[in-house]
């Protein structure tokens, strides 16, 4: 028997960053959008635990026990004594180390899907309980839909979304380490005083509204400069989106993804066709969001 699961990216519309916490984590005001490029994660029994994966950034993803989608079983089988006897499949769609939360849709995914195969009848908060210890974006894969994500990301309330964001999404040539992207950021902000970490009422308001406007004049990401500093030739990708007439332009989470708003489908295609044409970036998504969290299919 296999159950199927699938699970989408997101994209930050705010990354609030207050200053490093003495565990090295830092607070967040961290409003996330699922959006719908999607990974699946198939379990089937096995005599043992086993993770492949396929997709054109499939080479990248590690496929022992530090793959999150390993470690979510792996978590599951030690809360309910049992063996994490599975074969994860991941069939990959999301960008690797792309600040899209690809490697936590598949820890949402594989929990999820291992929970109904196991038939362990975990409640929500067990599970949310086990997303929050895998990383601190997995809480939202499961969940999906918008919501503001507090503490260091994993301390969601849902959002009310008034209508769909079409969005365009240019992958890098490269990745960027997440750590690396919030050391960059205390690097940058050595000497100045960092405030907390507040959610915009403007951005949420938009939200609420369906008002693609409102919330390309309110997206942020405090972590741009830093990605930024990194990866400097984002510039150019985000420029080509800019100039193609996006709303909105800035880097997805940690990056190195950049996100660019449209106002419908239509403008989406030509931004997306302008920043195919740029040559700043290896390939060209289109998405909307909100969509549902992990969900067996
Ligand atoms: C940048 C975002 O993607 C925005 O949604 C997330 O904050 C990152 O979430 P994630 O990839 O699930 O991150 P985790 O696996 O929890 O942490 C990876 C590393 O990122 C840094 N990290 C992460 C979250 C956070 N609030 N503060 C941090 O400083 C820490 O160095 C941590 O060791
Ligand atoms: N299932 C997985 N898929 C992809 N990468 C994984 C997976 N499990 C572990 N990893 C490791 O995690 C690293 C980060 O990958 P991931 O695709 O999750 O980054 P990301 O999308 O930038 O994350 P986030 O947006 O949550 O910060 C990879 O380089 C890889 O070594």
């Amino acid at each position: 028997m296999s159950v199927t699961v699938r699970v989408p990216a997101k994209v930050n519309v705010q990354l609030a960053v207050g200053a490093a916490r003495p565990d090295g984590y830092h607070d967040l005001a961290n409003v996330f959008l699922a959006v719908g490029l999607h990974d699946e994660v198939t379990a089937t029994a096995a005599d043992e635990l086993r993770v492949t994966c396929a997709g054109p950034d499939a080479g990248q993803v590690p496929l022992d026990r530090t793959n999150l989608a390993a470690r979510a079983a792996l978590l599951l089988a030690e809360r309910y004594g049992r063996d994490a006897d599975v074969h994860l499949h991941i069939a990959k769609d999301i960008p690797v180390a792309g600040g899209m939360a690809g490697g936590s849709a598949d820890g949402a995914g594989a929990l999820l899907a291992c929970d109904t195969l196991w038939g362990t009848g975990a409640s929500r908060e067990e599970l949310l309980d086990i997303c929050a210890e895998l990383g601190s974006d997995v809480p939202f894969s499961l969940v999906g839909g918008a919501a503001l994500g507090t503490g260091r990301g994993e301390r969601l309330t849902e959002l009310e979304v008034g209508g769909a964001f079409h969005w365009v999404f240019a992958m890098a040539a490269r990745g960027l380490s997440t750590p690396a992207v919030f050391r960059e950021f205390d690097r940058l902000g050595q000497g100045r005083r960092i405030p907390e970490p507040v959610a915009s009422r403007e951005l949420l308001d938009a939200l609420a509204k369906g008002d693609a406007d409102a919330l390309a004049a309110t997206v942020s990401n405090d972590l741009q400069p830093a990605a930024l500093s990194l990866f400097p030739e984002l510039a150019d990708t985000l420029a080509a989106g800019r100039a193609a007439g996006a709303l909105a332009s800035l880097v997805s989470g940690s990056g190195p993804t950049t996100a660019f708003l449209a106002r419908d489908a239509e403008e989406a295609e030509g931004i997306a066709g302008a920043l195919r044409a740029s040559g700043t970036c290896r390939d060209v998504r289109m998405a909307s969001g909100p969509v549902p969290g992990a969900t067996v299919v």
